[in-house]
C-alpha cells in the first residue's frame, strides 16, 4: 500500500531555482503535456476536416486549437490547485509554482477556473455545443474525478486516461459536429496509448508517488509484485496498440501505408514494453529506472509519429 504524506516530508525541489512568472506560467499550465493535447486535437481536426472533404487549414482549426489549448492550461492550473499539498511532498513536482508558495491559491485558482469555463464557452461559440460539452466535461473528468481519486485507488489512471484520450474526438467533433466512428477509434488509440506511458512513470517515481501517497501500480508495497503487476498491465494494452491503431484503416480513414507505419511504429512500442519487462527481475536497480525512462521516451516520439503517418496517408480531398 502507499504510504500517506505527513508535513514533515515537504521535500526541497530537485534544482534550486528562481523561474520568472512566465517560466512558472509554463509549470502551471503543464507545458509538455498541453502541447502533446494540441498535437492529438489538431489530428482529429484534420481527419475530421477531410472527412468533409473540406480543407483542414482555415480559421476554424486555428480557432478550435485556442479553445481546447486555453481549456487545457486552465484544467492544468486547476489540478496543481489541488495538488499543491501533495506536489510539495515529490521531489518531482515539489518545485511547481503553487507548490512552493510563488503563485497563490487564488490566483491559480481564478485563473484556472476563468481559462476552463470561457474556454469551453468559446469553443460551443466559435465551433459547436457538442464540442464546448466535451470540452467541459473532460475538464471536469480530469480535475473532479481523476485528481482527488489519485490518492484513493489505483483504478485512478485507468479514469484519468479518458480525459487523456478525449482531445481527439473533440478535434474531431470541432471538424464535423458530430461523434463518429473514426473520432471514436482516435480516442480509443489515445486511450490505450497511456498506459505503458502512465506505467513506466509510476515506476520512474514511485518512491516520490509513495510518499504522497498517489496510488499508482507501482508504488504498491511489495514491490516484486507491483513490478509484476506493472508490466503486465503495460505488456497488455501495448500488445492491444497495434490492433486498435489499425482500426483508421478497417474505417476507411487512412490507406495501407499508414497500416504498414502503425504495425512498425507500435511493434517499436511494444519492444520497449517487453524491455521494460526487466524491472522484475531487477526492481531496485537503477538500470530499472532506465528502462522506465527509455518506454517514456519511447511513448512521446511513437504518438506524434502515429498521428502524423495517419495524417500523412489519410484519405480525402486536401485543398489549401
Ligand atoms: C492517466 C494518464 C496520464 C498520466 C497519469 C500521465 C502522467 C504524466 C507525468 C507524471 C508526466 C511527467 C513525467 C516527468 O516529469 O518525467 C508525464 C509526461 C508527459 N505526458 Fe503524460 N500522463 C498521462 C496521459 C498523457 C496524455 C493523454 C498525454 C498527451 C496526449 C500525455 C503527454 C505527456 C508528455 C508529452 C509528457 C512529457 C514527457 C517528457 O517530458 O519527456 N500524457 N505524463
Ligand atoms: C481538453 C482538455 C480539458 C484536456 C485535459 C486533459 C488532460 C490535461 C489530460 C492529461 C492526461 C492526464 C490524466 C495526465 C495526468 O497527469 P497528472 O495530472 O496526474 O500529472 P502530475 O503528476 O504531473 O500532476
Amino acid at each position: 500500500m502507499a504510504t500517506s504524506a505527513t508535513s514533515d516530508q515537504v521535500l526541497a525541489p530537485a534544482k534550486a531555482a528562481n523561474p520568472t512568472l512566465f517560466a512558472d506560467y509554463a509549470t502551471l499550465f503543464k507545458l509538455r503535456v498541453s502541447t502533446m493535447v494540441i498535437i492529438t486535437a489538431g489530428a482529429g481536426f484534420y481527419l475530421g476536416s477531410l472527412r468533409s472533404g473540406i480543407s483542414p487549414f482555415h480559421a476554424g482549426l486555428v480557432q478550435a486549437l485556442i479553445g481546447i489549448a486555453v481549456v487545457t492550461c486552465g484544467s492544468s492550473a486547476l489540478n496543481q490547485a489541488l495538488e499543491r499539498k501533495t506536489d510539495l511532498l515529490m521531489r518531482r513536482t515539489a518545485d511547481r509554482p503553487m507548490a512552493a508558495g510563488r503563485i497563490g491559491f487564488a490566483h491559480g485558482l481564478i485563473l484556472g477556473f476563468a481559462a476552463t469555463f470561457l474556454g469551453s464557452l468559446y469553443l460551443a461559440y466559435i465551433t459547436n455545443l457538442l464540442t464546448g460539452t466535451l470540452t467541459l466535461l473532460t475538464a471536469i473528468s480530469y480535475v473532479a474525478i481523476y485528481t482527488p481519486l489519485k490518492r484513493v485507488t489505483t483504478v485512478n489512471t485507468f479514469i484519468g486516461a479518458f480525459p487523456g484520450a478525449l482531445p481527439p474526438l473533440i478535434g474531431w467533433t470541432a471538424a464535423r459536429g458530430m461523434i463518429e466512428w473514426p473520432g471514436v477509434a482516435l480516442f480509443a488509440i489515445l486511450f490505450v496509448w497511456q498506459f505503458p506511458h502512465f506505467m513506466a512513470i509510476g515506476w520512474m517515481y514511485r518512491e516520490d508517488y509513495a510518499r504522497a501517497g498517489i496510488r499508482l501500480t507501482p508504488t504498491l508495497a511489495n514491490t516484486r509484485y507491483a513490478a509484476r503487476s506493472t508490466v503486465i498491465q503495460s505488456l497488455f494494452y501495448a500488445i492491444l496498440m497495434i490492433p486498435v491503431s489499425l482500426w483508421p484503416v478497417s474505417l476507411g480513414i487512412t490507406g495501407y501505408v499508414y497500416g504498414v507505419a502503425a504495425t512498425l511504429l507500435g511493434l517499436g512500442y511494444l519492444w520497449y514494453t517487453i524491455r521494460f519487462w526487466r524491472i522484475v527481475h531487477e526492481p531496485d536497480a537503477t538500470a530499472s529506472r532506465q528502462y522506465a525512462r527509455d518506454l517514456l521516451r519511447i511513448s512521446v516520439i511513437y504518438l506524434p509519429l502515429l498521428l502524423a503517418s495517419m495524417m500523412l496517408d489519410a484519405k480525402g480531398r486536401l485543398l489549401f
